[in-house]
This record gives C-alpha cells, sequence and structure tokens, in this order.
C-alpha cells in the first residue's frame, strides 16, 4: 500500500507540475491534491476552492492549489520506522550571538513598553541528500499527532513540515481554533512544569483569539488549558470555539492571522519589529495552509480513488488551516529549517536560544539517515 500515491507525487515532481500531499493530525489517511499545469494560482478573498499556502506576510497573497486531481491512501506505519534517535550534531553556533542579541534587543524594547511580545525566528541551513517523498514517509511515521504535509510549486519551491497548531477549522457556521504557546522540552515520564513566562505568554495568545473573534461569534467557548506534545517539546493549548454569526471566511483569516503565537502583541508594531531586524525572510514559515472551501466527500476514503473535481457532489465545505511550523524548504540539497520562540519581559536570551534549538529538532532528526 501506499505506493500509487507517493509514484503519483514523484511523477508530478519531476515533470515540475504543483501538487501537495498532506496527512491531518492522527488519522492515517494520507491525501494529495495535483495540479494539471503549472500556472500560479492566487487567492484572491478566500471564497475559492482547493489547497491554500499563505505566506507569514498578508500583505503577500496566498496560493491556491486548485483540486484538478485528488488522490487519497492509507499510511500504515511500519514498527521500525521512525526519526532516528541520535541526531547528528549540526552546529548552529555560527547563529548565536546573533540571535541572543536581538532576544536581548527585543526585551530592551518590551521594557520601553513598545510591545508585550514578540515571536523572534531565525532559519538554519543544512545539507540534505534524502529525496523529498522519503522525507515526507519518514515525517508521517515520526509526528502522529501533527499535520504533515510536502508542498510543491515549480515555481515557489517545495516545502515540508509537522505541526502542531491549528489555525483555524471551519465546517458551515462552525469555528473553531486555538491558543498554542509556551515551550518546555519533552522528559519521558516526567509531566511539564510550566513558569510563569510559559502561562503569561500563552495566555496573551488566548486573549487576542478571544477578543479578536468574540464579537463574530455566538457561543464563545474556551477549553481548558492543557499540555499537549509536539514531537520532544510541550506546549499550553486552549481551544476555542463558537458559531460565526456570518460566514466570511476571508475576514476571520485576515483577524486571526498572524496570531501572537507567531508574531505578537500587539501585532502591527511586533510585526514591523520582526520584519526588521530578524535579518532574513520567513517567506511561508509561520504563514498558514490546508485545505480551503472543500466539500466534505471530496476524498474516497477507502483505499486509492481517484477522483477529479467534476463528479463531486454537493456536500458541506469545509476550512481547515495549520499555522506552518516546524518546517523546512529544500532549496537544491540544501534544507532550510526555521525556528522561532516568543520573548516576553521575563524571557531569558540563552533560554530562547535553546528553545530554538529544541524546535529545530523535529526536523533535523528526520533529515539524516543513520
Ligand atoms: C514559532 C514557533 O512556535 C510557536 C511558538 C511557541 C512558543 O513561543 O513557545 C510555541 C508554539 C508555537 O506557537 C516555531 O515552532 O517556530
Amino acid at each position: 500500500m501506499f505506493s500509487e500515491l507517493i509514484t503519483r507525487a514523484v511523477a508530478q515532481l519531476d515533470n515540475e507540475l504543483p501538487f501537495v500531499v498532506y496527512r491531518k493530525p492522527n488519522k492515517t489517511i494520507v491525501h494529495s491534491v495535483f495540479q494539471k499545469d503549472a500556472q500560479l494560482h492566487l487567492v484572491d478573498d478566500f471564497s475559492e476552492s482547493g489547497f491554500v499556502f499563505a505566506p507569514f506576510d498578508s500583505d503577500n497573497q496566498a496560493i491556491l492549489l486548485p483540486a484538478h486531481e485528488v488522490l487519497s491512501e492509507a499510511f500504515i506505519k511500519k514498527n521500525n520506522q521512525s526519526a532516528n534517535k541520535t541526531i547528528k550534531d549540526v552546529d548552529q553556533n555560527v547563529q548565536h550571538d546573533f540571535y541572543t542579541e536581538l532576544v536581548k534587543k527585543a526585551i530592551v524594547e518590551i521594557q520601553n513598553g513598545a510591545f508585550k511580545k514578540v515571536v523572534l525566528s531565525r532559519k538554519l541551513e543544512v545539507e540534505c541528500r534524502t529525496l523529498p517523498l522519503m522525507l515526507f514517509k519518514k515525517i508521517l511515521a515520526t509526528y502522529e499527532n501533527a499535520f504533515c504535509y510536502l508542498w510543491y510549486h515549480p515555481k515557489v519551491g517545495l516545502w515540508l513540515g509537522a505541526t502542531p497548531e491549528i489555525l483555524l477549522r471551519t465546517s458551515g457556521l462552525r469555528l473553531t481554533t486555538m491558543s498554542l504557546a509556551g515551550t518546555t522540552p519533552y522528559v519521558a515520564g516526567e509531566i511539564p512544569r510550566w513558569g510563569n513566562k510559559e502561562m503569561e505568554e500563552q495566555n496573551m495568545v488566548t486573549d487576542y483569539i478571544v477578543n479578536t473573534i468574540k464579537t463574530r461569534v455566538d457561543d464563545l467557548n474556551l477549553s481548558e488549558t492543557k499540555a499537549v506534545r509536539a514531537g520532544n517539546l510541550w506546549h499550553r493549548r486552549t481551544e476555542v470555539s463558537g458559531n460565526l454569526k456570518k460566514s466570511g471566511l476571508s475576514e476571520v483569516i485576515g483577524a486571526l492571522h498572524p496570531t501572537p503565537a507567531v508574531c505578537g502583541v500587539p501585532m502591527a508594531s511586533t510585526k514591523a519589529f520582526l520584519l526588521e531586524n530578524e535579518n532574513y525572510d520567513r517567506e511561508f514559515y509561520t504563514g498558514f495552509l490546508g485545505e480551503l472551501n472543500i466539500q466534505e466527500n471530496l476524498f474516497e476514503h477507502n483505499g486509492a480513488v481517484r477522483q477529479t473535481a467534476a463528479n463531486k457532489t454537493e456536500a458541506e465545505k469545509v476550512t481547515e488551516l495549520f499555522v506552518n511550523l516546524r518546517c523546512l524548504q529544500l532549496v537544491n540539497s540544501i534544507a532550510q529549517i526555521y525556528v522561532g520562540g516568543g520573548v516576553t519581559r521575563d524571557s531569558v536570551p540563552e533560554k530562547e536560544w535553546q528553545e530554538t534549538v529544541g524546535k529545530s529538532k523535529t526536523m533535523l532528526s528526520v533529515l539524516f539517515d543513520q
């Protein structure tokens, strides 16, 4: 099993045609969307249907892969299949001083009252000789509770990731989103311990989400805050849901993205700060991706069933978008890994550095064959 979809994706990549393969958290079915030509389709108002891939900077337009052809297959993990336990030592230290100085600069801005929280990030480059679809199979086997994907467009590039964070899900007028922030290492057999810094930074994300959607939904509901595991890390997560007063996906996405889980509080000044100071272009890292206005029955779940957009029947349209985290971009044989973390008044620069090193292991552990 699982060969037809991979074979089809390899051919699409060889032919330099756009496609995405992805699996939702805790599911076994892998979906794929193949575009029949190499045209670059841009999202205009989020009323379109297909797979959306949006950059961090919402001043730049999102990309759409129309579902010209879709294919689904079950992925069953082999027992011995997972990421390497011993991660090849990658020297990241050349970025240490720049990053910790950046954190210090942000703390000074916070002390001066310019903003309350900012999410800083960096890009790490390592050589990678593994075939992209082999990497995809490895992340599927390793990160079962993540949204795993490989996305390719010849005019844009090839991205791959395993993200723990939902931006939003809508089905009809039902809206679900989440506040995910605060990070501490996962240690087998130990429960996570949270400091004030992690609790405060996640509360800021929750407050922002609630304030953003409370006028737009009825029956706003917040779950209790839980620790959720993402690979070698724990995060704090609160689920937020409600019933949209009117449909208007574009407006809700525009209001939510970028949340303080990836940008800061307040949004405008922190976005300006990081665009000016991070010293690299985030491109699609901390943007979002996923199904946009997809008919619920577009994908058949019984084995490999090919279906064209023409023979679908009327069903509810569902949108399910994830924040593009724990991801990399493959440029020739260089993997560019993107990592970041939230900085508040209580941040310790060295700890923030270590947090980004921890996050880099999500992708590093799947890059190298032992
Ligand atoms: C920015 C990243 O992650 C985000 C930042 C977090 C934090 O600051 O603790 C935790 C989860 C994500 O919302 C990343 O993974 O690069």
